[in-house]
């Protein structure tokens, strides 16, 4: 993916960390202009207001959300709080009447991410228009998946883009409501430099207790907004009840966040500076090291072609694995990080070894 803008610059007046709030689902103009007095109240002013017009339920005979009616009571929001309105499209007409209803930014929910047809549909609507487009990811972890969707908004030349990490849908690990995968986010965030992460503690904890550990952890990852659902009367919400704090909780969750900034806005200090050139040293070190190691490794798998051996030796493999695993985890290296670690350069010398044969092998023939 080429270029695409931060949040900053979609031109809406937005500076980070973005703050999304507001109801799960709109209700009536009543319980909009609630929200937004009690907002006002406790002085906690999102950086955007969300509120579901559509709402993809699991089952029918849910509250499935009151519709383009629901747009027109954002006007009340534009006129208490004067920022920007955002709602979720689940396919090409809700799309189309976002536009028409001048919502300043949709996302895509993460039961539609998982349907290219549906994302492209969608995409295809919005093109044309300079919306900006949030992505939640798809229900389940599936990385491509939750690319493949901004690629789409991306490939019919919508450059504001942002991604949404709502948690996954997991069958037996009922601690969330979807479980949070962190590791996803920061790889986005990697692959496309300057791709934003909101985070949405509401579906992951799926409680009210737990957003402001969960919204804390995506702060320390580096992930750049929280959205929120936010209701003036949670309890009698007529969709995710359970989730949604109000107004004076709102304040008191983002009043207790300890948020990060990433360090490219500032000037790193000397300490800092100091430590990463020891950094440097050290990398420069492994690298030399693994060096030595497949140095040596092509000597074995020389070995092995004179001698008519396989590269793969399980036993001897299994014997690097668990002893070094062993000892790493003395160092103070977790487990997993080892394993990782070991897996890596296995696959890596077995590739090595079995080129070394082929390209004999190229040679007699
Ligand atoms: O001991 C060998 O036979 C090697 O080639 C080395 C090595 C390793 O990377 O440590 C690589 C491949 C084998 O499956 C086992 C171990």
């Amino acid at each position: 993916m080429k270029e695409h803008k931060q949040i900053k610059d979609w031109g809406l007046g937005l500076t980070g960390p973005t703050i999304i709030a507001g109801p799960c689902s709109a209700e009536t103009p009543e319980q909009i202009e609630q929200i937004c007095i009690e907002m006002k109240e406790n002085n906690v002013i999102p950086s955007m207001f969300r509120a579901g017009i559509w709402k993809p339920r699991t089952r029918p005979g849910s509250f499935e959300g009151i519709g383009e009616e629901g747009l027109k009571w954002m006007e009340i929001v534009r006129h208490h709080l004067n920022i920007p309105i955002t709602v979720e499209v689940g396919n090409a007409a809700h799309a189309e009447i976002a536009l028409r209803n001048n919502v300043d930014v949709v996302w895509v929910g993460a039961r539609t991410t998982v349907n290219p047809f549906a994302v492209q549909e969608i995409a295809d609507a919005l093109a044309g228009s300079d919306i900006p487009v949030m992505v939640k990811n798809p229900m389940n972890p599936d990385l491509d998946l939750w690319m493949g969707a901004l690629e789409r908004f991306h490939a019919v030349g919508l450059t504001k883009l942002a991604a949404i990490h709502r948690g996954f849908s997991d069958a037996y690990d009922k601690r969330y409501r979807n479980k949070p995968n962190w590791s996803m986010p920061m790889h986005l965030k990697r692959v496309w430099t300057g791709m934003e992460v909101i985070n949405d503690p509401s579906h992951i904890v799926g409680k009210r207790d737990g957003i402001l550990e969960i919204s804390q952890k995506a702060m320390n990852f580096g992930l750049d907004g929280l959205m929120i659902e936010t209701h003036h009367d949670p309890d009698k919400a007529w969709s995710d009840a359970k989730q949604q704090v109000t107004p004076a909780r709102l304040k008191e969750i983002l009043s207790a966040i300890d948020f990060k900034k990433p360090l490219e806005s500032e000037q790193p200090s000397e300490k800092l500076n100091d430590l990463r050139r020891a950094v440097d040293h050290l990398d420069d070190q492994l690298l030399d090291i693994l060096q030595e190691r497949f140095a040596v490794i092509d000597q074995i798998g020389a070995h092995k072609r004179e001698h008519h051996l396989s590269v793969f030796q399980s036993n001897r493999w299994k014997e690097v694995m668990e002893g070094r695993t062993e000892k790493g985890v003395k160092k103070n290296l977790s487990e997993k990080f080892m394993r990782e670690l070991l897996y890596c350069i296995h696959e890596e010398s077995v590739k090595r070894q079995e080129k070394q044969l082929r390209e004999a092998d190229t040679v007699k023939k």
